[in-house]
């Protein structure tokens, strides 16, 4: 049996939306009867280049969890339909990695592969992001590397990927893509796509010493795009780091690196107690290393107060501009210092209707 047609009314909104925002020459009817005859006749329809781009932008301005929508206008989109094959995907997405690094001043990019059809199903990326660190399980339980990606990791060995001669908390992972005509097959990230930054601090130079480092570009490449009914489920996208993602996240998470009870000890906290606050004042540090790393190696990188003021400014456009502007408040307060930001003073309206990014959790029709 066919794979449910597409959903003509999503279609439709999309197609009128794109007409309503753009300057275009042809008459949305023509439009949108050429869109039901190849709905009819194929059970899908194409977008052009230029509904393509528009739809993934607007799924950026959609994406209630984002704090950076306010260049939304200015995603760079990769048109990459044509290519069907397993080691096509894998050498797209290294092209765009370097894209995205741009030496370090990094621009956001998404490369869109080729969607879910009747008659072909679309390929598929297997990593959460492009590039993820390796965790190794040790025989006590203890993990070096990634905690979060133990699983992936120990999936990959059973795959054949063999980690480097001497294995570090910071091994990239490789790339894994399936097509229904070739399987599943793994890459190795080219080293000199993945930029790095070594994390030292502005002031203790002990902190060098625990020889963090983490990569420069986050490229999420596990979202699936969905446009006026089209479903592109390999769509990776990158824009920059907010800080804290990293220094109190992936670096502070007790199921992550859990690096705030080492830093605290190095500060010589009174870790013994909890009304110390010894945890907020290393989880301060590692952000401020984190940042200040960034900064010296030439890495793009935002602060949460800094991209907290932008998002507001963003949200007044949205509405001068008459559009609502959804927001998930759970993920848009920054993980740390919250109510030292703007955003956080403040409700929201939720819905986001039209082009958006789905995670696999999220409720998708
Ligand atoms: C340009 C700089 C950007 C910054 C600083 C930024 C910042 C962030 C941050 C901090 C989060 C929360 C992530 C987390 O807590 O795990 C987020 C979520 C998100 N961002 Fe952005 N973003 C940027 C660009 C983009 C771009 C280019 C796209 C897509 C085209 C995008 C789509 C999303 C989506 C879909 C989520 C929610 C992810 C989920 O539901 O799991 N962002 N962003
Ligand atoms: N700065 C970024 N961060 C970001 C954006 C979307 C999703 C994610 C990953 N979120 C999942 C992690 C893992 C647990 C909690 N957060 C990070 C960007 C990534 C791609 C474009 S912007």
């Amino acid at each position: 049996p066919r794979a449910p047609a597409v959903d003509l009314a999503e279609a439709e909104e999309f197609l009128r939306l794109f007409h309503a925002e753009n300057r275009v020459d042809a008459p949305v009817q023509q439009r949108l009867a050429r869109m039901r005859y190849e709905v009819d006749t194929t059970g899908t329809y194409r977008h052009t280049p230029d509904e393509l781009a528009y739809g993934a932008k607007v799924a950026w301005r959609n994406s209630a969890r984002c704090i950076g929508r306010l260049y939304w206008r200015s995603l760079k989109v990769r048109d990459l339909r044509d290519v069907h094959t397993v080691s096509g995907v894998a050498a797209h997405c290294v092209e765009h990695l370097r894209m995205a690094t741009n030496g370090g001043k990094i621009r956001p990019v998404i490369s869109v592969f080729p969607p879910e059809t009747p008659q072909r199903p679309a390929p598929r990326i297997w990593n959460e992001q492009l590039i993820r660190y390796a965790g190794y399980r040790n025989s006590d339980g203890s993990v070096l590397g990634d905690p979060r990606y133990t699983r992936f990791t120990e999936a990959v060995t059973g795959f054949g990927w063999r980690p480097p001669a001497a294995r570090s908390g910071f091994d990239a992972l490789p790339l894994v893509v399936e097509t229904r005509e070739e399987g599943a097959h793994m890459f190795a990230l080219p080293p000199d796509a993945v930029h790095e930054v070594p994390i030292t601090h502005p002031e203790l130079p002990w902190f060098a010493e625990l020889g963090l480092r983490w990569h420069g570009v986050p490229v999420i490449s596990n979202m699936r795009l969905r446009i006026g009914g089209i479903s592109y489920p390999a769509a990776p996208f990158n824009g920059w780091y907010m800080g804290t993602e990293i220094g109190a996240r992936n670096f502070g998470d007790t199921d992550r690196y859990n690096l705030v009870p080492v830093v605290a000890e190095r500060l010589g906290l009174d870790t013994s107690r909890e009304d110390t606050l010894w945890r907020d004042r290393a989880v301060v540090e590692l952000n401020r290393a984190v940042l200040h790393s960034y900064h010296q190696a030439g890495v793009t990188i935002t602060d949460h107060h800094t991209e907290s003021h932008r998002f507001l400014t963003h949200l007044a456009k949205e509405e001068s501009a008459g559009r609502k502007c959804p927001v998930d408040w759970s993920w848009i307060v920054p993980p740390m210092s919250g109510s030292q930001t703007p955003v956080f003073h403040r409700y929201y309206d939720e819905e986001a209707p039209g082009p958006n990014y789905f995670g696999d959790d999220d409720a998708t029709h």
